[in-house]
């Protein structure tokens, strides 16, 4: 059935939202304001014909946006996607009932090719290679040969191998009939030291053909510093196997965030977006405006990036992480930036912070970077009894943040929430904000 519509708003996945016979219906590629044919279907609906136009649509700069799950926002005026996410991030704190400002976003001033990994997924159709993203929620491959988000030096690094896949007849995976050789290929570039790797997974160890692939890649691809054979042969979703063999250069790249150096190997959780990440971690420590007798936590600390960036600034700095490969990279970070004030520990982060509560470890500050899921409450728990002088929240989902919020309020004092845009087109917004512990009434 399809029926003219107009859409009400946009909501936080970038779906506009119709109504009709009271019911709300989620439609891909329409604006608040656009009137549209829409076919409904039972939740959702598409768009048959648009009717009357928002002036903040824009034309998608990629060529199958419609098709690849990547980008959500492509079709809106980048000023406007940096709006809807302002007005989400408040939303959020607004349902929670916590009244707390929340800023403009910072946005980039190139929001394109801004990622430095790009994870590309191999398959065939009608005999011809493809190499792209899954469909949105499915697993067909889109062929994406320029992604718009991407580095461009990965987007033709991959260009080139897909070409040097055919001429030396080397095939991909297919997934339904778990046959073939190459599952994905991953490159990661630094934007500072322009060092390149590129991680080839395939199926099995036998890879038949590698050294003239290498050899042609690295021809074509002089800046290409390092190449990893990862080889998965589990039929999952997961991207990467366990075993690994470095075959040319020395497994990792080196990329520089404030001035420090961080190593990132094929398996290194790293910010995506370097530009903005020091954004990010410069306001961290604007806002935790550390001095030189400090004692910082630095909490869900990955491979130590934020431990490091303030660790000149405070007195001592302990970071907690949960992931041991994380742990072995930070401490190695530390090392190469000649940091000594630092500690590293391998824990589960709430029972940590519960064991230096328990033992009462003196903090001045604290720092913490959760993933999605947001703090778990043995964590909330802990903060709302040390009640740390300052704490400073950078979170990826402004959902958990203002439900943690809400329940850190009662003994903090929150600050304004500063979102910055770190994933351009895409809905995902990242916050940072500064609490302080409330005075005691007497
Ligand atoms: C969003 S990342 C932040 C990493 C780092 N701060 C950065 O900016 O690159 C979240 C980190 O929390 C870690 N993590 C997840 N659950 C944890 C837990 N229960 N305890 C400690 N660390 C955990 C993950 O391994 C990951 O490195």
């Amino acid at each position: 059935m399809s029926v003219k519509l107009v859409c009400s708003r946009v909501d936080e996945q970038g779906y506009g939202i119709v109504y009709y016979n009271d019911q709300a219906y989620k439609v891909s590629n329409l604006l608040e304001g656009e009137e549209a044919e829409v076919e409904l279907f039972s939740q959702s609906g598409k768009v048959v014909s648009l009717i009357k136009k928002s002036p903040d649509r824009v034309k998608p700069v990629c060529g199958v946006y419609h098709l690849c799950g990547g980008c959500q926002l492509q079709h809106i005026r980048y000023e406007h996607q940096l709006d809807l996410k302002h007005d989400y991030v408040k939303n959020c704190f607004k349902e929670v009932n916590l009244d707390v400002p929340v800023l403009k976003p910072i946005g980039m001033n190139d929001p394109y090719h801004y990622r430095n990994k790009l994870q590309i997924v191999f398959s065939e159709k009608k005999k011809k290679i493809v190499a792209g993203f899954y469909e949105e929620n499915t697993h067909k491959v889109v062929n994406a040969e320029d992604c718009d988000i991407q580095d461009q030096v990965g987007n033709e690094i991959i260009k080139t191998f897909k070409q040097l896949m055919a001429k030396h007849k080397i095939k991909p995976y297919l997934e339904a009939k778990d046959e073939g050789l190459i599952k994905h290929v991953l490159v990661k570039r630094s934007q500072v030291t322009k060092e390149v790797l590129v991680v080839i997974v395939t199926r099995d160890l036998v890879f038949p053909g590698r050294n003239n692939i290498l050899k042609d890649l690295r021809q074509k691809h002089p800046e290409i510093t390092s190449v990893v054979q990862n080889i998965n042969p589990r039929r999952t979703s997961v991207v990467l196997g366990n075993e690994e063999k470095v075959i040319f250069g020395k497994g990792y790249i080196e990329d520089v965030l404030l001035g420090h150096r961080f190593q990132i190997g094929s398996k290194t959780f790293y910010q995506v977006n370097p530009k903005q990440t020091e954004v990010l971690y410069q306001k961290a420590i604007e806002l935790l405006n550390l001095s030189k007798n400090d004692v910082v936590l630095d909490a869900y600390a990955g491979v130590g990036t934020i431990g490091i960036s303030l660790a000149k600034q405070a007195k001592e700095v302990l970071c907690v992480e949960i992931n041991p490969d994380s742990v072995k990279n930070a401490k190695k970070n530390a090392h190469i930036n000649q940091i000594n004030n630092i500690d590293f520990v391998c824990e589960d982060a709430s029972k940590y912070i519960t064991y230096m509560v328990n033992q009462k470890v003196k903090l001045d500050a604290i720092v913490v970077d959760p993933p999605r899921s947001g703090l778990e409450k043995a964590f909330v728990d802990a903060l709302n009894q040390i009640k740390v002088k300052k704490l400073v929240y950078i979170s990826c989902d402004p959902k958990t943040l203002s439900r943690d919020l809400k329940q850190l309020s009662y003994k903090y004092d929150i600050h304004p929430v500063q979102p910055v845009d770190m994933f351009s087109q895409t809905y995902h917004i990242e916050n940072v904000v500064l609490l302080t512990a409330k005075k005691q009434v007497q």
